[in-house]
Parts: structure tokens; sequence; C-alpha cells
């Protein structure tokens, strides 16, 4: 920097230290000479700029050093920080380490979380089939017990039976004992009369002797002394008081010889009377004898006349036996006339009820449930109209009954129990159970209490009543599955499942429906029926494991066969009850799945249209006209269980949840459309032999 520039220079830049300057290298300064006023302004000059010089050193070494302290500072400050981003670098590696083990833990937790899921649902399924089975076990112990109270009440009857001839054969041991000891006590009572009679006689006469005897003794003393008084009397005058004292002792004994005699006879009159006794109590005996052998015949004539009257009790009962044959044909015929009247095809509704576990219930009313229960109307989701109008959707629908959720299934079997009744007269029934998974189609057709269960039992007790009137019945039993439009027999092998093929054939001439290439189990007990439906659960649980929620997706058809005879009148008939469980009815978007699932699906969506296209047909076509019952498997195997010559019913099942309303009009939509499907008069499968 040059000296011009020194005036202009401001100084305040350095005005910070002016107040601290130390002027120290100025007074250090030499002498100048005096002499020369010019050298001497330069001098001045020269100092002025060194001062200034050293005024800036000093304030650039001080800037330097305090700089210099401030860089140490930082640098320290730096280091510092260095120090604790190591150890913060430290602890983020060590929490990098932590995070990525808890990850690992965390991720066999959720693995651990996965098998302990799997593990719930197998023990929940396994619990379910214990359940099942135990519930299977139940009915099992309970058929025991009703069989093992109806052997004891054989053996009670066969005993009281056994009693009762048992105690006919002492009484008539006692008849003959009491009646020989009658006759035994009749001849003793008659030989100790006869003895009586021949003792009394003979004491009566030897007393009447001795009495004679006495009396002619006496009247011979007394002559004697008569004589000997009267030969004496005029001799001996004085000896006539003696005599007549003795004459009055004869007198008085004479007197008590008659008293002698009267007691005498008062004893023999007292020993007739006895006789007489003991003649009338003989007499008597003979009455009672003469009675009792009267009364053995009067038992007997009344054991001819029990014997004619049972003779004519029998003949009764077998007229009546015939009439009541001939009652049951017309019993047939009427309740199938009732039958038909109340139309071939029949829909029922029912509401489950919800489970605890569920909230938000849909609002659900039956408005006639204290009348004819054939009515239920749903509400929709409340809306309020853009004029504030509640436009909140109700819908209501009729049915041929409707059961509410308190409705039990015993209930709901005494409604079908008639259609039952109508497999066992010779026509094929169709029942099934329609709606989306989970509104209780399982429950109603195969808990314990189940339709299954309820209807094989009634089937077994009026085939049972039907025995005595003429009737033999041969019930067989089948179960199929319909699993992606492919039979599988549930009765089979699990291990056939989806691998065998079973074949449906169809005998149009018979309308008849044969299954081939599966196991079909003859009834001949209650029992059976229990070890069928355990067969067909262990298969379907097999099913389940292989493609999950399997038995939603598919339809399973419980088939009984029941051919009937009667020795008696030659009536055969043929009917054929299906229980059907249909596939969740759900409709499930296409887009939304894919590959198996979809598959499934699809499957589900024909089988059901077709189902209804079927019913649609029936309803609508003319006598000969095509039905497509080969459009599913499902409608291919019930071809003649649906339509003209049988009897069908329909359950649409119904979720009581808001959040299923939508399939569950979707459900009663469809049910009313079969309400109004009128099919053609059902025929009997009776054959005269
Ligand atoms: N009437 C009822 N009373 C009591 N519980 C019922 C009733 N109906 C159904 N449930 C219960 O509701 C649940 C679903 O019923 P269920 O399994 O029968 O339905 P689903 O329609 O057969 O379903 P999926 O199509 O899956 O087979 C089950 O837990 C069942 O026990």
């Amino acid at each position: 920097m040059g000296p011009g520039a020194k005036a202009s220079r401001p100084r305040s830049a350095y005005g910070q230290y002016a107040g601290t300057h130390v002027r120290s290298k100025s007074h250090h300064s030499t002498a100048r000479p005096a002499t020369s006023m010019i050298r001497r302004d330069e001098d001045d000059d020269d100092e002025e700029e060194r001062d200034f010089y050293d005024d800036r050193m000093e304030a650039m070494e001080r800037q330097f050093s305090a700089f210099k302290e401030k860089m140490e500072t930082d640098m320290q400050k730096a280091t510092d920080q260095k120090e604790s981003i190591q150890q913060l670098q430290s602890r983020v590696t060590e929490l990098e380490a932590i995070r990525a083990r808890l990850e690992s833990v965390n991720r066999d937790l959720e693995t651990d979380l996965k098998d302990a899921k799997s593990c719930m649902k197998t023990m929940e399924m396994e619990m379910e089939m214990t359940k099942r089975n135990t519930a299977f076990e139940a009915d099992d112990i309970r058929r025991k017990h009703r069989n093992e109270i109806e052997d004891l009440e054989n053996k009670h009857e066969k005993a009281t039976h056994r009693w009762r001839s048992e105690k006919e054969a002492a009484e008539e041991k006692v008849r003959r004992n009491f009646e020989a000891q009658i006759d035994k006590l009749l001849k003793e009572h008659k030989e100790q009369l006869d003895g009586l009679n021949a003792k009394l006689s003979k004491e009566t006469e030897t007393e009447r002797n001795r009495q004679l005897q006495k009396e002619q003794e006496v009247e011979a003393e007394y002559a004697s002394k008569l004589r000997a008084a009267g030969i004496e009397a005029d001799a001996k005058q004085r000896e006539l008081q003696l005599v007549q004292g003795d004459l009055t002792n004869v007198k008085s004994e004479l007197d008590r010889e008659r008293a002698l005699k009267t007691a005498l006879q008062g004893q023999l009159t007292d020993a007739t009377t006895k006789n007489l006794t003991l003649e009338s109590s003989n007499t008597a005996m003979k009455e009672k004898i003469n009675f009792l052998e009267s009364d053995s015949q009067a038992q007997s004539s009344a054991y001819n006349d029990l014997h004619r009257r049972m003779q004519e009790a029998i003949e009764a009962a077998e007229q009546a036996h015939d009439k009541l044959r001939q009652e049951e044909t017309l019993r047939r015929k009427l309740f199938n006339q009732v039958q038909e009247l109340k139309g071939n095809i029949r829909v029922m509704c029912r509401v489950r009820p919800a489970h605890a576990s569920e909230s938000d219930p849909a609002k659900i009313s039956f408005p006639d449930s204290d009348t004819d229960s054939k009515e239920v109307a749903i509400q929709g989701p409340e809306k309020i109209s853009a004029t504030g109008k509640d436009i909140t959707a109700a819908y209501q629908y009729s049915f041929d009954r409707v059961f509410g959720p308190a409705s039990q299934n015993l209930e709901v079997f005494d409604e079908i129990s008639q259609l039952v009744q109508s497999a066992l007269d010779g026509y094929n029934v169709c029942i099934f159970c329609y709606g989306q998974t989970g509104s209780g189609k399982t429950y109603t057709m195969s808990s314990a209490d189940g339709m299954i269960p309820l209807a094989t039992a009634q089937i077994y007790a009026e085939a049972k009543r039907l025995e005595e009137k003429g009737w033999r019945y041969k019930i067989e039993g089948s179960f199929i599955e319909v699993y992606n439009e492919t039979y599988n027999d549930l009765l089979g092998r699990s291990e056939d499942l989806d691998k065998k093929k079973v074949e449906v054939r169809h005998d149009a001439a018979k309308k008849q429906t044969n299954l081939e290439n599966t196991v079909s189990i003859e009834l001949d007990g209650p029992n059976r029926v229990t070890e069928l439906l355990k067969t067909a659960d262990k298969n379907r649980t097999v099913a389940a494991t292989k493609a999950n929620m399997r038995s939603s997706r598919s339809h399973s058809v419980f088939i009984l066969k029941l051919v009937g005879t009667n020795g008696i009148t030659g009536e055969r008939s043929e009917g054929t009850l299906n229980l059907v469980d249909l596939a969740g009815s759900e409709r499930l978007e296409h887009s939304k799945v894919e590959g198996a699932r979809l598959k499934e699906t699809q499957n589900i969506n024909k089988s059901l249209s077709c189902l209804g296209d079927v019913i649609n047909a029936l309803g609508s076509a003319k006598e000969g006209a095509h039905i497509p019952y080969r459009n599913s498997k499902l409608t291919y195997l019930l071809q003649y269980s649906l339509g003209g010559n049988s009897k069908t019913l329909m359950f649409v099942m119904v979720s009581p949840l808001q959040a299923h309303l939508q399939e569950t009009v979707t459900s009663l939509k469809f049910a009313t459309k079969v309400h109004n499907t009128h099919i053609g008069t059902a025929k009997k499968q009776t054959k005269t032999a």
C-alpha cells in the first residue's frame, strides 16, 4: 500500500485495537536531525508509516493468535465431534446388529405364529371332527340304550308271559291239590261221620238196652217187692209202713231212675242233634263239593267261552289288519293328493341366529310369525334422499314356511317329514339347501340333529311300523360329492378322492339313476347311518386338506334308495330321497380370483345357475320338452329327482348379518323365482307284482 492511500484509509477498521495500542516501536525510533524541516517531515511520515505497519502487524499478530486460538478450539471441538461421531457410528452399528437380530427373531416369531395358526386350524378341525364324532357316538349310545331298553322290554314281556303261564300252572296245580284235599277231607269226614253214626247208634242201642234192662230190673224188683208186700200185707200190717217207706224209697229211686232216663234221653237227643248237625255240615260239605264241582264246570265252560271269543277276536283282528292294509293304501293315495295340492316344489327359508362374536346384525323381521310364518322382511341400509326423505329400501318375501333364528332343527324336520314319508311311499324326493357360505346349510343338513340323521331315523321307524302291514324295506345309502364338475365317492377310500372315476348312468325306461364305481351301503340298522356319515365326514376332511374351504366349494348329495315290497298285497315301491348340501352361492367375481380358485368359482356359478335353469325349464316347459339336465354334473345326477317324477324342497338359508345383506337379497330373489315355479304332478314308482 502506498503512502498516498494513508489519508483515506479508514482507521476505524483497526479502531478496535486503537485504545489498546502500545507504541513501543515508535519510541524506539532514532532521533531526527532538526536542521531540515522537509527531512523531518519525511521522517515523521516514515515513522507514522512504520507505526502504522507496526500497529497493523500487532493487530495481525493478535488476530492471528486469536484465529489460532479459535482454530485450536475448533480443532479440539472437531476432534471431540469426530470422537462422538465415531461413538455414534459404533452405536449405530450396534443398533443395526440388534435390529438385524430382532428382525430374524421377528421372522422366527412370524413363522412360529404361522405354524401356530395352522396348528390351531388343524386343532379346530380336529375339534370339529371330535365334536361331530362325539355327537355321533352320543347318538350311538342313545340308540344302543334304546335298543337295550327294547331288549329289556322284550325280556320283561317274555318274563311276564312266562310268569303268567307259571302262575296259571301253579294256580291249576293249587286248584287240583285243593280239590284232592277236599276229596280227601270229604272222604275222611264221611268216614268219621259213618264211624260217629255207627258209634252213636251203638251207644244209643247199648244205652237203650241198659235202660230197658234197668227198667225191667226195676219193674221186676218192684213187682217182686209188690208181690212180697202184697203177700206179706196182710201178714205184716206193721210192716206196711216199712214197706210204704221202702216204697217211698223205691219211688224216689224210681224217680231218680226216671230222671236218669230223662237225662239219658236228653243225652240221646243231644247225640241226635249232634248227629243232625254233623249231617247238616256233611250236607253243607257235599253242597260245597257240588258247588266246587259245578264251579270247575263253569270255569271250563268260561274257558271254552273265552277260547271262542279269542278266536272271534283273532278273526276280527285279521279283518282289522286287512282293513288297515286297505286304509294304508288309501292313506298313501290321500297323502300324495295332499302333497300334490301343496305343490311339487316347495321353498322354505331359514334365518340362522347370530353368533356371540358377530356384531352388526341386519334388520330382518318376520311379520306373520304369530300366524302362518310364511313371510320374511328385510330392510336395506338407511338412506336419506337429497330432499331429506327416508328412502331406505325394504324387501318382503313370502315362502311356504319361514323359520326364524330361534327355530330348532327338529321343528324344521317336522315340515319335511311328510316328504320323507313320500320317499317311503315310492316317490323321488329332493331336498336341497341353498345359500351363501356360513348361512347354515351344513348345520341344517348334517349336524347331529340335522335333516340326514332325523330323516333316516324316521325311515327306520316308519319301515318298522309298516312291517305289520306286510311291507319289507331295503334301504341303501350313497354319498356323492360334486367338486369342480367331477363326482367323488364320499364312502370310498380317501386315497381314491379326485382319482377314481365315478359314473352316473340313467335308466330312462325305469326312470332310475345308477351309480358306478361307488360304495353303496345297505342300511339294515340305524347305527349303519352313523357309520356312513362318519366315513363321509372323514373323506370330506381329507378333501378339505387338499383344497382349502373345499366343503364350501363343493356340493354333497346324500342318496337313500328305498325299495319296499308288500308280501300280502303284492305291491312294490321304489323311492329315492336326496339330501343336498349345495356349495356356497355367493357370486365371486372372476376377475378377483385366479388359478384353481377361478376354476372352482366358474364351476360353482355354472352348476348353481344350471340348477336355476332346470327348475325354470321344468316350470315353463310342456310335457316332453327339453330340460337342460346335462349342462352340469349336479343337475345330471339329480335328473330323476328334479321335475315331473319327484317332489322338491329348497331351503334358502340366510345369514343374519348386515355385511351379508346383498347376498341375502340375491338368495331370496332366486328362492322367490323357484317358489313361483309350478312343476308337473309327481308319479309314484309303484308296481304290482
Ligand atoms: N340354526 C342354527 N343355530 C345355531 N347355529 C347355527 C345355525 N345355523 C348355522 N349355525 C352355525 O353357523 C356356522 C355356519 O354354519 P354352516 O357351516 O352350517 O354354514 P354353511 O352354509 O354350511 O357354510 P359352508 O358353505 O361353508 O359349508 C356354524 O358355526 C354353525 O354351527
